[in-house]
């Protein structure tokens, strides 16, 4: 099944003229995609202790083997306790962990979720219309502590709430995704403005905030480049990155049918997911909506960052579907015809837009190295330093994985792909060519 098809297409008109109401009509926060609120760290009702007390113990039950035997056992619990949206979302975050750490926490992968997790799993993603499965949501935007509550772009005091594998460098890694949502988070306003600023032919006003925009995306590389600070790549691409694994292309791990969300009683569905991806984040599909990028799909299909779009919160890709629409080209258009009170204007602009979108493309460049670093070169090495779980061959060199983007893994070769199942070094590069294309105006 696919998540798509859970997902309704409610499309409400809103005018931009009241880019506060805009945005708490699509769940978007003064920290941007994150929430206005720190993630709850527990569920107030003690009916869910059985869940939470898993959750505590979950690393030492994953180290010792133990964790399946005890995930088994659960109660099968209802989400009636459940009383604000808050409390919904760790519901979500907590099931996600449990379900990854049950499917890929083994000797073996697990084919087949339980009834305890599943039963409650599938009801919560469907109330939330998020898949089944650790999305981005789950384990980065729901999921975090800080002990500096009034600057989320604080990284280095970002927590995760929950890893898979107990490591300082897994909580690190999703630690730097926070700080980046909350950095780009001051955008978003601004460039609504710039937005509204292009219909009415306001260069200069367009030309400040595309030169906000650069800004914050070079101080975005600079978040991304610290990354190597506390997270180790042979530990994130044997260790971490196995558990993070979707369902989807992963014969070669042991899942050729995907996984069988077991609702007990005879019942149950078979679903095939990508893993969790940074790739699932809305905040640089917003900076490519607004300026422009198109990212195309050889031989017609969905693309990845359209496909993706199903694994963001309801609101956001809302968001990011209006946004699209009401604005085709984004500020790309306006750009590009020029039209301003004099010809300084209209350079200033277009040289704004340019700088931003190489600013853009250069962050792809960034982001393309870390991946040689977190995932090519630790691919072609062994890794010693222990740790119960290495299906990270299994589930990063596909054999019969049709990537996305047209970049068609033909069966019998070895191709690394991303943890969503992309055949990545060609995608990734195309979205960053894609990305400085559009600046070649
Ligand atoms: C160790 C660090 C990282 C590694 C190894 C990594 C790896 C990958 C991989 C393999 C993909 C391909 C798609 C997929 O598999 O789902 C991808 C896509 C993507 N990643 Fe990362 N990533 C890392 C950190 C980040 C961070 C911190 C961000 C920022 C939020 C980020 C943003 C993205 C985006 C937006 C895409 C989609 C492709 C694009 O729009 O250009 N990644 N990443």
């Amino acid at each position: 099944m696919s998540p798509f098809e859970a997902l309704p297409a409610t499309r409400k008109s809103i005018s931009l003229d009241n880019i506060q109401g805009l945005l708490e009509e699509f769940g978007v926060s003064s920290n941007g995609f994150l929430p206005e609120h720190l993630p709850l760290d527990i569920l107030p009702d003690q009916y869910y202790t059985p869940w939470e007390d898993l959750m505590q113990s979950l690393n030492n039950h994953l180290d010792a083997g133990t964790f399946r035997k005890h995930a088994d056992q659960l109660p099968i619990l209802t989400l009636h306790y459940l009383s604000t949206e808050q409390e919904q979302r760790r519901a979500y975050v907590i099931l996600a962990f449990l379900a990854h750490a049950y499917i890929w926490g083994g000797d073996k992968v697990s084919e087949t979720l339980p009834p305890p997790i599943t039963i409650p799993f599938l009801q919560i993603s469907h109330h939330l219309t998020l898949p089944p499965v650790a999305t981005y949501a789950a384990l980065n935007l729901w999921n975090f502590r800080t002990t500096d509550p009034t600057d989320l772009t604080n990284l280095s005091a970002i927590h995760a709430l929950h890893t898979l594998t107990g490591t300082r460098d897994e909580s690190w890694f999703y630690a730097v995704s926070i700080a980046i949502e909350a950095r780009g988070a001051r955008t978003i306003p601004v460039l609504l403005l710039a937005l509204r600023a292009a219909e009415a032919r306001d260069f200069p006003a367009v030309t400040a905030a595309l030169r906000v925009l650069a800004g914050c995306i070079a101080s975005l590389g600079d978040l991304l480049e610290r990354m190597d600070e506390r997270c180790d790549p042979g530990l994130f691409y044997h260790r971490i990155r196995p558990f993070l694994a979707g369902s989807r292309n992963m014969a070669a791990a042991g899942l050729p049918r995907g996984v069988f969300y077991d609702c007990g009683g005879g019942r149950g569905e078979w679903w095939q997911l990508r893993g969790g991806s940074n790739g699932q984040s809305s905040l640089l599909q917003f900076f490519d909506v607004v300026l422009g990028v198109e990212h195309a799909v050889a031989g017609g299909g969905v693309s990845f960052h359209q496909e993706v779009r199903g694994y963001m919160p309801d609101e956001h890709r809302r968001f990011l579907e209006y946004i699209a629409e009401a604005f085709p080209w984004g500020l790309r258009k306006v750009v590009a015809e020029g039209g301003g009170d004099g010809d300084g204007e209209r350079l200033a602009c277009r040289e704004a837009y340019r700088a931003a979108t190489d600013a853009l493309a250069a962050l792809r460049g960034k982001h393309l190295q870390m991946v040689t670093r977190y995932i090519i070169i630790p691919s072609r090495q062994p890794f010693c330093a222990g740790g119960a779980v290495n299906l990270a061959t299994a589930s990063s060199r596909v054999g019969e994985d049709a990537g996305s983007q047209g970049h068609e893994v033909k069966a019998g070769q070895s191709q690394l792909t991303g943890t969503g199942g992309t055949a990545l070094l060609p995608f990734l590069k195309q979205s960053r060519d894609e990305t400085a294309k559009a600046g070649a105006i």
